[in-house]
């Protein structure tokens, strides 16, 4: 079909590009818009055979010595592994490379490239080798820290230069990752010292472990105070002296104008309470009770976003938003004086006591997890529970669900994969340290799935079902567990099927097992994944995962560690499945 054939042209012209328009070189590996890429022999090019598309383009060692012209390659819209290694590729790496949104593995080493890493290759989320090795590449590296399934860097013997952002060096093996004879300068980022020092040597400014090399001290305070101050920054201080006294003049405005307001704010609080309605609205979230408060009372975990400091008053006074009113409270979108934007939970309360309370979000706070979102600080007394976290403007895995599309992700099989197996990683990390408090989440669903600037799945509102006499009542946290459990297996329904549930999650359970127990397995998957080439193999597997999740038998259900380990497995297989051969 016409589709087809318009992936065809722009990949023959492509190597057109590529071999700097050497007809021998096309000729010999057979690429013509007349004949099909998968059935009539192009060579260096592998096919799905389920879909019929190129997924690999693997041109090595053939002396091209054209450029890259990406716009074109990017068109083949399955492509997962290009590599162009040892050949005398000239010219810069195209920006449009990021239109490759399903490249997994990305070699362009032993090439005569130049010019810096496009900063648009952050954008491939589903990157997980990146070979530039042996290039003339210079300037700094992009933030590739930001791409969270990297396994693979190759950047050795180029001239780049800068720091080398903090990756995630935990999940690279030694022999894959390798900065080493370039310019880079300054410390080696943290968790640097599990690969070895082959891996940064030939960086003259490069400091730290595993280097021999220690970093200079950063200059202490002492130093900082001895510098002169000089004209411009006393012009700057006396400019925040004035800024303060307008604050200063402002503040005791508000004061003055609050003790007036606070009878109607009474009135607008009760009439939250009794509609429930979300959307904008301009009238405060914290009832008078609160901000008759101490003003001491918020305890702060972390320090949000950008802000050095977070005081409760001016929480109070900042404009909110609501978001929404849920089975656990109302939630607030405040935006701080400083731009940063803050989630405020206030939470219907059940009875917990605020030291109780207390002592749950402190427990809490020691049991982090890169996959769930920490609170920022929290408010407790006897009529009132409030919990902030910093706002994440990407949405949550219902957004997704609902089709409300992210530009900077494909919701295809590998990004699914990716949310259900940091899900299970966080919430069973969560259940390993806090279950024996009887602390499970007590309300996932996949609003609570947030997701984070790099688009990293984020569990929220852990804990805050503080009904601690369920807790009791369940037998100590067993019960949590299984609820949380069966609450995981329905996203993971959600994922599989693309429906996402709101109210009522067992029907879709219900529905998906009569459609298994009549052998239409394939019919429950969602249209785009089978369209989209995900294998049918790993979606079985899991939906099998899923199923035993839901299992209407709370004591039938397995543990959170077994279930990551299951969903871990499902998603290296199909790693593996996707994966190329290693060049
Ligand atoms: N920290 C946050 N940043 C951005 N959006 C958030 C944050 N926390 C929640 N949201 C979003 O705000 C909306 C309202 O959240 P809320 O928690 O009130 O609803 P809910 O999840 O349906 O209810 P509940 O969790 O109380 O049962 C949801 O769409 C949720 O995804």
């Amino acid at each position: 079909n016409s589709e087809e054939y318009a992936v065809r042209l722009s990949l023959v012209g492509f190597l057109q590009v590529l071999s700097g328009n050497d007809t021998g070189i096309i000729e010999k590996l057979g690429w013509s818009a007349a004949t099909d890429p998968c059935t009539d022999g192009w060579n260096g090019v592998t096919c799905n055979n389920r879909t019929s598309s190129v997924y690999k383009i693997k041109l090595e060692e053939l002396g091209l010595r054209g450029t890259i012209d990406a716009g074109r390659l990017c068109q083949a819209p399955s492509l997962a592994a290009v590599s162009l290694l040892h050949n005398a590729i000239r010219g810069e790496i195209p920006p449009e490379i990021s239109d490759c949104g399903r490249l997994t593995h990305l070699y362009l080493g032993g090439n005569s490239l130049a010019g810096s890493l496009p900063p648009s290759l952050t954008l491939l989320g589903n990157l997980k080798v990146l070979d530039v090795s042996d290039n003339d590449f210079s300037g700094e590296l992009p933030d590739l820290a930001k791409i969270s399934g990297l396994v693979g860097f190759l950047a050795q013997n180029n001239r780049l230069h800068g720091t080398i952002p903090s990756f995630r060096f935990g999940n690279f093996d030694r022999r894959r990752f390798n900065v080493s004879n370039n310019l880079f300068a300054g410390p080696i980022p943290p968790g640097g010292d599990r690969l070895d020092q082959t891996s940064f040597i030939g960086n003259p400014g490069l400091c730290g472990k595993p280097l021999p090399v220690a970093c200079p001290p950063s200059p202490s305070k002492e130093d900082h105070k001895s510098l002169k101050l000089s004209r411009e920054k006393a012009i700057m201080f006396s400019g925040y002296i004035a800024l303060g006294l307008v604050l200063f003049l402002f503040v005791t405005y508000k004061l003055i104008h609050r003790k007036k307001r606070t009878k109607h704010r009474k009135i607008a609080d009760e009439k939250i309470a009794s509609d429930g309605s979300s959307g904008k609205s301009s009238i405060p979230w914290s009832s008078t009770e609160a901000s008759a408060t101490a003003t001491s009372s918020l305890i702060v975990l972390k320090r949000p976003g950008t802000m050095t400091d977070l005081k409760f008053d001016d929480l109070l006074k900042a404009p909110a938003e609501s978001l929404g009113r849920g089975r656990n409270g109302s939630l607030y979108k405040v935006t701080m004086a400083d731009g940063t934007s803050l989630a405020v939970k206030r939470i219907r309360d059940c009875g917990t006591s605020a030291a109780e309370f207390r002592r749950r979000m402190e427990r809490m706070d020691m049991a982090r997890h890169p996959n769930v979102l920490p609170a920022v600080a929290f408010h407790c007394s006897t009529q009132e529970k409030l919990v902030v976290y910093e706002y994440q403007r990407n949405g949550s895995l219902l957004s997704l669900l609902q089709g409300r599309q992210l530009d900077c992700v494909a919701f295809d099989w590998s990004y699914r994969l990716r949310v259900a197996a940091g899900v299970a990683e966080g919430l069973a990390a969560m259940h390993r340290e806090l279950l024996a408090d009887g602390i499970g989440h007590g309300n996932l669903k996949s609003s609570n799935i947030l997701l984070t600037n790099v688009m990293d799945p984020c569990i929220s509102e852990y804990g805050l079902v503080a009904d601690s006499r369920s807790v009791e009542k369940a037998g100590g946290g067993s019960a949590v567990a299984a609820a949380d459990v069966h609450a995981f297996g329905i996203i993971l329904l959600e994922l599989l099927t693309g429906k996402p549930v709101r109210n009522e999650p067992s029907e879709l359970a219900r529905w998906v097992n009569s459609v298994v127990r009549e052998e239409w397995t394939v019919e429950v998957f969602d249209e785009a994944l089978v369209s989209g080439g995900a294998s049918e193999g790993g979606m079985v597997q899991l939906l099998q995962v899923a199923l035993r999740c839901v299992h209407p038998s709370p004591a039938a259900r397995p543990s959170m560690d077994h279930v990551a380990a299951m969903v871990n497995t499902v998603r290296e297989e199909e790693d593996e499945r996707s994966e190329v051969s290693e060049p």
